[in-house]
């Protein structure tokens, strides 16, 4: 049955209500949506509505409306879907109109094929412009290695390469589901995919990891860029590498 606001009313399950509350044992997954929103601001990857995060705890997924600034998105505000068929469960009552992010598919390739906790979309400068570094322009990948906080990113370490996978930019956010699936599966070990001068999607088992990934990634999408414009390879390992050269003989 299609409510007024053109969604479901949805049958309550007695045993297990829809709730606005958290799984025992978690922070409550709305404070830190709404809190992490403001700081990602404030660092500039979520400016003019752009960019987000969505939240999976148990049976519930905890996303944002559409279109809003997300450094004000207020608790009321979060959607609620069911975390298996994707369904929203719980939408803000007091704004019919709003819809769920375009994000959504997107957020959901991070929760069904990595088993994820948490979905980060950045609107970063940096990470736009490390998509359009002349080497990952080439490869259709961002590759980097021997910088320190690479060791920030699950299973590599500071001589690894961490490889980002790149994937084009479609004009409404919702087309990049198939082409970001498609890049996971190429690149199981990388928890993040670049879109082509539009941004990133990183995830983690938590929100932590999560915000740990896109941070790190930042950071290392920052020194790409300083590095390119400094006529520096990051790419490759530095000349002086003794773990490297004793490898190579
Ligand atoms: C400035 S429009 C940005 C959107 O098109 C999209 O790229 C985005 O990241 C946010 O989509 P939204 O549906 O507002 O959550
Ligand atoms: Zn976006």
């Amino acid at each position: 049955m299609n409510g007024a606001n053109g969604y479901r009313t949805l049958k309550e399950d007695p045993e297990r209500p829809i709730q606005r509350d958290y799984e025992r044992g978690h922070e409550d997954p709305i404070s830190v949506l709404t809190g992490l929103c403001r700081e990602m601001y404030r660092l500039g990857w979520v400016t003019g509505t752009g960019g987000g995060i969505s939240l999976r705890q148990g049976r519930f997924v905890y996303m944002a409306p559409s279109g809003v600034q997300k450094e004000r998105i207020r608790p009321d505000d979060v959607f609620v879907l069911d975390s298996e068929s994707g369904e929203v469960l719980c939408r803000p009552e007091h704004a019919p109109t709003l819809r769920v992010s375009q994000c959504c598919p997107l957020f959901f390739n991070a929760f069904r094929l990595r088993d994820a906790g948490a979905c980060i979309h950045t609107h970063s400068p940096v990470a736009v412009m490390a998509t359009m570094l002349p080497a990952t322009e080439l490869e259709s990948e961002f590759r980097i290695t021997h910088l320190e906080m690479i060791k920030g990113l699950p299973g590599y370490g500071y001589h690894d390469t961490l490889v980002i996978p790149l994937i084009d930019n479609t004009a409404q956010e919702e087309e990049l589901a198939g082409a970001m699936a498609e890049a996971m599966k190429r690149y199981a070990r990388s928890p993040a995919v670049l879109v082509r001068r539009h941004g990133l999607y990183a995830w983690g088992r938590d929100y932590t990891e999560a915000k740990t990934v896109t941070e790190c990634l930042d950071y290392l999408f920052d020194i790409a860029v300083r590095m390119h414009s400094a006529g520096l390879d990051y790419t490759k390992a530095p000349q002086n590498c003794l773990q490297c050269s004793a490898a190579d003989r």
